[in-house]
């Protein structure tokens, strides 16, 4: 391979949390999750990768900046499982399972900050080696999974469940598309960026201490996951807002109740992320109906969940309630049309200003995909100096 491949990948959302390893080495989940992956327009990982007897040694650029790939277990797995690939697609001898590779990878959102970098990050890198060496009907996921656990489910886009399986070696463990994102064309998700700074506990540490010492966890894996995992992939299949916006309530919400439950506790909720919380309740109640539901992941920023037909009275509502002192065209990002100036159809009061850093609005998307705008020259050097986007 002497050119440079690149490759985007995209963001996926939990609606049912993965929370709790079987198996740390193989990251083994304890129970299964389900996800909707977004669209790579607004969030997404972009990795150029070239490889050859021209390259000297493995490396990994992220965000501008080196990683080293010897202390990190598990970008080592993943650069070992896709040589193992490339032995068993291509022979023990071939010359490619000795080439050295060169990695440089980008993500136009925050980094480490709870919103779901290493999920689409080694989505990306997988998916992009796999291209670079001609790799065919690999089971990506579950190299991807030994990179992140929630990676394996932003190889597909649309709706995805990943199983837990009961095999110790993860046979059984994979992500699977429940539904292609054309399926429910009208679902849009408003990401409000509270903090997107480092989180303090990551989520690997964050679940391993809920395994050791959280007794709810045990109730959550046993009754409650499998039963909600049923009744959300019913409400997929039947398009019933409502009834997904609630499991998507209630499943956020006992994954915090665990993290408090987690001894020494591990708190990723904030005061605002309390009051996105209410307001997204109020709303409902206000218009009669579940509109709108919230997921927030391991920090304080928050997931929403809306139909396009109720998007523009809700935005509406919620810039009003978490105004701004910043331009409109920072604040409000994504996919969204002018408003109507200063509707207030249900009077919710403002809160402070700047309590948002800023709101996206994206909708659902495919999988990774190749594209031509590489990051990397063919001679290996970067492409320009990358500014982080942390
Ligand atoms: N583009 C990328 N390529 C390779 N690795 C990445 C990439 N982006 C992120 N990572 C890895 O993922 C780590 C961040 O993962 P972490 O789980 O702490 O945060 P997050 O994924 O943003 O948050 P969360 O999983 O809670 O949503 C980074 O420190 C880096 O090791
Ligand atoms: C809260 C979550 O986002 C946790 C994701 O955890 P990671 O996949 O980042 O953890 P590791 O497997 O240790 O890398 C919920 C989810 O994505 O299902």
């Amino acid at each position: 391979m002497d050119k440079v491949v690149t490759c985007v990948a995209p963001v996926n959302i939990a609606v049912i949390k993965y929370w709790g390893k079987r198996d740390e080495h193989l990251i083994l989940p304890l129970n299964d999750s389900v996800s909707l992956t977004l669209d790579c327009d607004q969030m997404h990982t972009k990795t150029s990768i070239i490889a050859g007897p021209f390259i000297t040694e493995d490396c990994v650029w992220l965000n501008g900046q080196i990683m080293s790939i010897e202390r990190n277990e598990r970008l080592k797995k993943c650069f070992d499982l896709i040589r193992n690939l490339i032995k068993i697609q291509k022979g023990e001898n071939s010359q490619e399972v000795k080439w050295k590779i060169r990695v440089c990878s980008e993500n136009n959102f925050p980094t480490a900050a709870g919103l779901a970098s290493s999920a689409a990050g080694y989505a990306c890198l997988v998916y992009t080696l796999a291209n670079a060496f001609g790799l065919v009907n690999g089971d990506l996921p579950s190299i991807a999974r030994q990179g992140s656990g929630s990676a394996c489910r932003s190889i597909y886009g649309g709706f995805v469940q990943w199983t837990a399986g009961v095999d110790d070696q993860g046979y059984d463990s994979t992500a699977v598309q429940i539904a292609a994102d054309t399926h429910w064309p009208e679902m849009r998700i408003i990401i409000l960026v509270v903090n997107d700074s480092k989180k303090k506990t990551s989520s690997t540490v964050g679940m391993k201490q809920a395994v050791k010492t959280s007794e709810l966890l045990k109730y959550r894996i046993q009754k409650c996951v499998p039963e909600r995992t049923k009744e959300i992939i019913q409400a997929i299949t039947d398009k019933n807002f409502e009834k997904f916006a609630e499991i998507t309530m209630r499943d956020s919400n006992q994954f915090h109740a665990i993290c408090l439950d987690t001894y020494p506790p591990c708190v990723y909720l904030n005061q605002v992320s309390h009051e996105i919380i209410s307001f997204v309740h109020d709303y409902n109640e206000a218009t009669g109906q579940i509109k709108v539901s919230y997921t927030f992941y391991a920090g304080p920023n928050a997931f929403l969940f809306i139909q396009q037909i109720d998007l523009s009275l809700f935005m509406s509502e919620l810039v009003n309630v978490f105004p701004t002192m910043q331009p409109n065209s920072s604040y409000l990002r994504g996919i969204v049309s002018t408003l109507p100036n200063n509707v207030k159809p249900y009077g919710f009061k403002s809160k402070d200003k700047d309590l948002l850093k800023y709101i996206m609005v994206t909708k659902l998307g495919n999988g990774p995909k190749c594209v031509d705008d590489h990051l990397l020259n063919s001679d290996g050097t970067l492409k320009s100096k990358i500014e982080s986007t942390n």
